[in-house]
């Protein structure tokens, strides 16, 4: 039988806090990833997009269920999920170079091997000439692809992006769209990207999957095929703006039942 490349088998996460009480964040999630499949998740805010991310990276673990990841359990954090924030992660005392070969140190690569890779990612991310530069010196865009160069670096099977470009400002963000399409498309690695933005999930994604509202789910996958190529272009198409209608409706429903509550 063939595996999809990422499982994700009932996962259920209850929470519970300080005094007992329960919050279920997710209700159990049954939902497959291919192989190079980019897959944008939009969804109410609340509703566990994050949690489930957390939990396919091994960051968080759930009540219920399994993540599968090439037919082998997940259970912790690993080299093979790479993970990016929103926030800033990289490593204030070290240069971009340095942050991009700290993982690769950490697996026993080669100097040479480290040199040569935080090259091709420095130079794929458009960071030539910044490889000596601390983060503190870079804009968030730059230190974003650092966070998304250090990631790929380590050639993990899945790439988790959770609102990687939610701190920018809207011109930087349509640049990192391009930028990061155009990246996946020679690396052509696993993407699952959560985002608010509907124009982002469905410029950069093959699929969109809509959460419903919190205890969340993933009530409807939207599959996204242009004709035409992908460049900033199709986000004033007319397909476009259909898919578009459609998934805000999707999400809207959603959002209102989560104010109801
Ligand atoms: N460590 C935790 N302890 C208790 N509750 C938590 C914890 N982490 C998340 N939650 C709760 O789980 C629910 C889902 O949170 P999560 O951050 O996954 O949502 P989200 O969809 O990513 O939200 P947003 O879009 O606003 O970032 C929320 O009600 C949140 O308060």
């Amino acid at each position: 039988m063939k595996h999809s490349k990422l499982n994700v088998r009932g996962v259920e996460r209850v929470f519970t806090g300080p005094k007992g009480e329960q919050t279920q964040a997710l209700q159990p999630i049954h939902y497959q990833v291919e192989e190079n499949d980019f897959i944008t998740i939009l969804g109410p805010s609340g509703c566990g997009k994050s949690t489930l991310l957390r939990i396919i990276a091994g960051l968080d673990t759930p009540t219920r269920g399994e993540i599968w990841l090439d037919g082998q359990p997940v259970d912790g954090p690993g080299a093979d999920r790479g993970m990016v924030f929103q926030s800033y992660t990289l490593f204030p005392w070290l240069t971009v170079e340095e942050n991009i070969r700290f993982g690769l140190r950490e697996r026993g690569l080669s100097t040479a091997q480290q040199k040569e890779r935080s090259d091709y990612y420095i130079q794929q991310v458009g960071l030539r000439g910044f490889a000596q530069h601390y983060p503190r010196q870079l804009s968030g865009g730059m230190q974003q692809r650092t966070a998304i160069a250090r990631a790929l670096a380590n050639d993990p099977k899945v790439l988790l992006m959770d609102e990687p470009f939610g701190a920018l400002d809207n011109q930087t963000r349509v640049m990192m769209q391009e930028l990061l399409l155009s990246v996946w498309e020679q690396s052509r690695k696993t993407v699952l990207f959560v985002t608010h933005d509907i124009d982002e999930a469905i410029f950069m994604a093959n699929k969109v999957a809509i959460f419903s509202a919190r205890p969340g789910r993933i009530k409807q996958e939207v599959a996204v095929n242009f004709n035409s190529g992908r460049d900033y272009t199709i986000k004033t198409s007319p397909e476009f703006m259909t898919l578009k209608a459609e998934i805000t409706e999707s999400i809207r429903s959603e959002t209102l039942q989560t104010m109801a509550h």
